[in-house]
């Protein structure tokens, strides 16, 4: 990541699960504070100003359908992207299997790039069909640990403050990662160093 980059104000976030894991259903809740029920299948990218911590920052959102994730795209929106939302089904055992693939592809990705550690929260949803639950909490738990992400359960459907802390938490985690960025050394904290160093002889040596 470049100085450049570092000082970005804005953060891209993408949104990866399997097939009617609520992917759009969490964006538009985010989005709207609404929940509509059916979304169709359109690749879009939402930009919106949000305040987090007191500071207004503008997030963008890339939300696609599974379908169309391994098209010639995948590693652009890989690249692009400065956080992962990553989300399963609690009713769906393969699409909790399948976040432990997609962070190996993230991995590989953002490796590949020059960063070893991209923010990425695991988002287990659809807790309101506690009768249909097929992924335990702790399973989720569990993952996120062995991975260092943060995990959420949430309903897309029924809640929207668990959405809004899914959201804020990583765009708090894409500022944190930006700040950890260290700076390299310039000329004056050169200078400063090499100066101190001939100070520090001066003294011993009276
Ligand atoms: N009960 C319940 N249904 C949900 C929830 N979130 C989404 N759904 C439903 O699950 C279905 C799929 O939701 P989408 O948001 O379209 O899922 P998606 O992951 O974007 O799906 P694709 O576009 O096919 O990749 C829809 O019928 C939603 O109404 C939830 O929290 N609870």
């Amino acid at each position: 990541m470049t100085g450049l980059t570092a000082l970005r104000m804005d953060a891209n976030i993408v949104v990866l699960g399997t097939d009617n894991v609520g992917k759009s259903a969490l964006t538009v809740r985010f989005l709207t504070r609404r929940f509509i029920g059916e979304y169709g299948e359109i690749e879009s990218i939402y930009s919106n100003s949000v305040i987090v911590d007191g500071r207004q920052q503008t997030v963008n959102i890339w939300d696609s359908p599974y379908s169309q994730l391994f098209e010639c795209s995948e590693s652009k929106r890989l690249q692009w992207a400065d956080g992962f939302i990553l989300v399963y089904s609690i009713c769906d055992r393969a699409s909790f299997n399948n976040i432990s693939k997609l962070l190996l592809s993230i991995k590989a990705t953002k490796d590949y790039v020059g960063l070893e550690k991209v923010p990425v929260v695991i988002v287990g949803n659809k807790q309101d069909l506690q009768h249909r639950r097929m992924v335990l909490s702790e399973e989720g738990w569990l993952l996120a640990l062995s991975a260092d992400c943060q995990f959420y359960e949430v309903s897309a459907a029924e809640n929207y403050h668990s959405i809004l802390m899914v959201f804020h938490g990583l765009v708090k985690s894409i500022r944190e990662s930006r700040l950890a960025i260290k700076k390299p050394a310039g000329i004056k904290s050169i200078v400063k160093s090499v100066s101190a160093v001939f100070a520090r002889r001066q003294t011993d040596s009276l």
